[in-house]
């Protein structure tokens, strides 16, 4: 069998290429040079599968796109607090070449308009860009020097967002470097299948889903995702959000990313832009995507089946000790917060006979949740502490995966306070 997606994916771009409307950033000499027609989608799974299609082979440069992986590569770098102590995070509903500040901060409003880019970009070398860049995207990214040199002819409007930061004491750098530093950040070329594994790293909480590369820290993913979603689209964030809502980037030369966590990564490309600098087919794309596929991120999720599958009296419960009486707990699905907000309700309001074995049972779990798990070992130690004798069967060893509880594997999990309750492969 021949997957469907490459179909599936063809057939989004043929409803969507019809729009010939908007235009070429023309501000920049050479992005009014390029092809307007050209088209292009790809998607990044977490395993690090990849589908392209469309002109794959297309090269454009990053632009704006650039600015959430830099932004990434600072914190990274300096940290959440010395990043935000010179940009904000908060959506400035203006234009992204708007000469302004964050009136009280003296701050750029957020790192996705050009004066926080610039300003993040001075808290970087040319070399961390280069090699966190093409770190993100797998591969060695080259800059295309003729756009970079076009850029730079043109690059007014910039400088004067430079000469703002440095005259405000932002930056410290000369205003015509830091200009010229962040213009080449922005003019590393890439294809569809390159963004498409660069925002996968991203919502992959950091780490690249074809190389297996921790390219930064999960919280970094994070904060780089947050600001994407309420500033990567500029002033059309909020429309942007309402109807797809994917954290995403936007660049002039047509570039669109969109990262969903835990889920993958998305690129399209079209060069004509509308008013706010955003791809129209490249947004009507993504607006497809969305909807056909239910990747609202604040979509409400179905219901989850109970996380108690089963709660019996059997004799034998405890395969460590066959004598007994006792309880069996079959615990199911997501060992997360809600789940076992439910269980440990359901414990207290039918608490397991006073006497004898509780065996709580994980092999029907899929996944567990740091404080899913904390909250199920706390349940374990105050059974404990009512006298029972609890045991877990975890044949997926999904309680250890999580922490350096039982490192020589022993057989038995630290439920706190000392505590040591048993663990077992099979009932
Ligand atoms: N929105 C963009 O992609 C803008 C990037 C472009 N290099 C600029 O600074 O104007």
């Amino acid at each position: 069998m021949d997957t469907p997606l490459p179909d599936y994916l063809t057939e989004v771009l043929d409803t969507c290429g019809g729009d010939d409307g908007g235009e070429l950033a023309a501000y920049i000499p050479e992005l009014a040079e390029a092809d307007p027609d050209r088209l292009a989608l790809a998607l990044c799974m977490l395993d690090g599968v990849v589908y392209a299609v469309g002109d794959t082979d297309a090269r454009f440069s990053i632009q704006s796109i650039s600015k959430p992986f830099a932004y990434a590569l600072a914190l990274a770098d300096h940290g959440l607090d010395a990043v935000v102590e010179k940009v904000g995070v908060e959506p400035s509903g203006e234009a992204f070449n708007e000469i302004s500040l964050e009136v009280g901060s003296g701050r750029p409003f957020n790192p996705m308009i050009n004066a926080g880019a610039i300003t993040v970009h001075s808290l970087l070398d040319d070399e961390r860009v280069r090699a966190g860049f093409s770190a993100f995207a797998g591969r060695d990214l080259e800059v295309d020097e003729e756009i970079l040199g076009s850029e730079l002819e043109t690059a007014d409007r910039n400088y004067a967002i430079a000469y703002m930061l440095r005259n405000h004491g932002v930056i410290d750098a000369d205003p015509r470097a830091a200009v010229a530093g962040y213009v080449r950040q922005c003019s590393y070329l890439v294809g569809v299948e390159d963004l498409a594994v660069m925002a996968a790293t991203l919502a992959n909480g950091g780490v690249q889903p074809v190389t297996g590369e921790r390219v930064v820290e999960r919280w970094v993913a994070r904060q780089a995702l947050s600001v994407m979603t309420t500033c990567g689209m500029y002033d059309a964030a909020g429309d942007w959000f309402t109807s797809v809502g994917i954290p995403a980037k936007s660049g002039v030369s047509g570039g669109l990313i969109g990262a969903l966590p835990g889920k993958g990564g998305f690129s399209a490309f079209s060069p004509r832009l509308d008013g706010h600098g955003n791809s129209v087919r490249g947004v009507q794309v993504f607006e497809r995507l969305s909807s056909d596929m239910g990747m609202h991120v604040l979509e409400t999720p179905p219901p989850a089946r109970p996380p108690l599958r089963e709660h019996a009296s059997v004799p034998q419960a405890c395969a460590l000790d066959g004598t007994q009486e006792g309880s069996l707990y079959e615990i199911q699905g997501s060992v997360d917060f809600v789940a076992m907000e439910q269980l440990l309700r359901e414990l207290d309001r039918d608490p397991p006979p006073e006497v004898g074995n509780v065996v709580l049972d994980l092999t029907h779990v899929h996944e567990v949740r740091d404080v899913g798990r904390r909250m199920l070992l706390e349940g374990a130690r105050r059974l404990d502490l009512d006298g029972h004798h609890v045991s877990f069967v975890d044949p997926e060893g999904m309680l250890r995966a999580f922490s350096d509880d039982d490192p020589d594997g022993d057989g038995t999990i630290d439920v706190g306070d000392g505590t040591e309750v048993p663990v077992v492969r099979s009932r």
